[in-house]
């Protein structure tokens, strides 16, 4: 085989509840994931080296040393199998950069996957979630898809049966937040309320709306810890929710430690009509209408 292509989509949280700092300078987490269906596409070209090359939309604003996640995965890969091997990572960007849609996560995944089949490998979706989990916390969720609890460091998965599709709309923000600033000031603004940091519990309705479809009872389930320090770091993003929610999406929320803003919509004409009133009354520069849940990193 010389050439294999993985689709990998974004995620949105719709529960994320951070608790205390650890020592380790991670949260631990519940961390209820939602991949929807904005997808980048990594292809893996037998090659001497690894090396990347990003196109798209986003693709100047994407490292392309040894930063890049996608490399440091095929990295890891190899090292797990215990031999040099190389591939030419091609990376077709759509999914958000440092946008809170774990888009280099998604990367990552599509190169474990990639290169598991393009070098004959055919190591067990285990191995490839456990090489995830030290490449990032969000990659093991990138690899499985639809939609999931992640606790520890939202690295560790149960797959969360849902009851049916769900319609969003995405706003997408001029320049990223990176996510270690993003707890940082999660943090900083706990200590100066001095607020008790209680452990993160899972949310019993919003896990009943997901396992009967229920989008009016999701909208309003919604939540996000690291909403508060992210508007702190990005005020101009609350009259972006606000407007949203004056446009009827069932609920709005930061999408991870964004600066991408979700808004969940009734069905799929409401979400084609939000996106539109977002964008023509300025509220958002750009939009993109997206569905959940949808597969993790898939060959093509
Ligand atoms: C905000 C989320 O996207 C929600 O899914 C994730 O929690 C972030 O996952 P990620 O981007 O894969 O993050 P990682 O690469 O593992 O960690 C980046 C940085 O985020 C912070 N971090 C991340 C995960 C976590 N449970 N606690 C943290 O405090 C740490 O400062 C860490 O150094
Ligand atoms: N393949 C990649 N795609 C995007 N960014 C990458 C990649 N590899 C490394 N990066 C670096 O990682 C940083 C974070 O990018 P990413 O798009 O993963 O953020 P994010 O979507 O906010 O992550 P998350 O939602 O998982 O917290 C970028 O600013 C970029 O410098």
């Amino acid at each position: 085989m010389s050439s294999v292509t993985v689709r990998v989509p974004a995620k949105v949280n719709v529960q994320l509840s951070v608790g205390p700092l650890r020592e380790d300078g991670y949260h631990d987490l519940v961390n209820v994931f939602h991949a929807v269906s904005i997808f980048d596409e990594v292809m893996a070209k037998e090659s001497e080296s690894i090396t990347v090359a990003v196109h798209g939309k986003w693709s100047d604003q994407v490292p392309v040393d040894d930063s890049n996640l996608a490399i440091r995965a095929a990295r890891a890969l190899a090292k797990h199998a215990g031999r040099t091997y190389g591939a030419d990572l091609i990376i077709q960007k759509a999914i958000p950069v440092a946008g809170g849609m774990a888009g280099g996560s998604a990367d990552a995944a599509g190169a474990l996957v990639a290169c598991n089949e393009l070098w004959g490998l055919g190591l067990p979706f285990e191995d490839l979630m456990e090489i995830a989990g030290d490449l990032g916390s969000d990659v093991p969720f990138s690899l499985l898809g639809g939609t999931a609890v992640g606790t520890g460091r939202g690295e560790q998965l149960s797959e969360l049966p849902t009851g049916g599709t769900f319609h969003w709309v995405f706003a997408l923000a001029n320049g990223g937040l990176s996510t270690a600033t993003v707890y940082a000031e999660c943090d900083r603004l706990r200590e100066a309320a001095a607020a008790d940091v209680p452990w993160p519990q899972l949310d019993d309705t919003l896990m009943e709306a997901l396992g009967t479809g229920d989008a009016y009872s999701l909208g309003a389930h919604l939540s996000n810890d690291l909403q508060a320090a992210a508007l702190n770091l990005r005020p101009e993003l609350a009259p972006t929710l606000d407007a949203g929610r004056q446009h009827g999406a069932l609920g709005a929320i930061v999408s991870g430690s964004g600066p991408t803003c979700a808004f969940l919509a009734i069905d799929a004409t409401h979400a084609r009509d939000l996106a539109q009133s977002l964008t023509a009354t300025g509220a958002a520069h750009t939009t993109v209408a997206a569905h959940g849940p949808v597969h993790g990193a898939t060959l093509v």
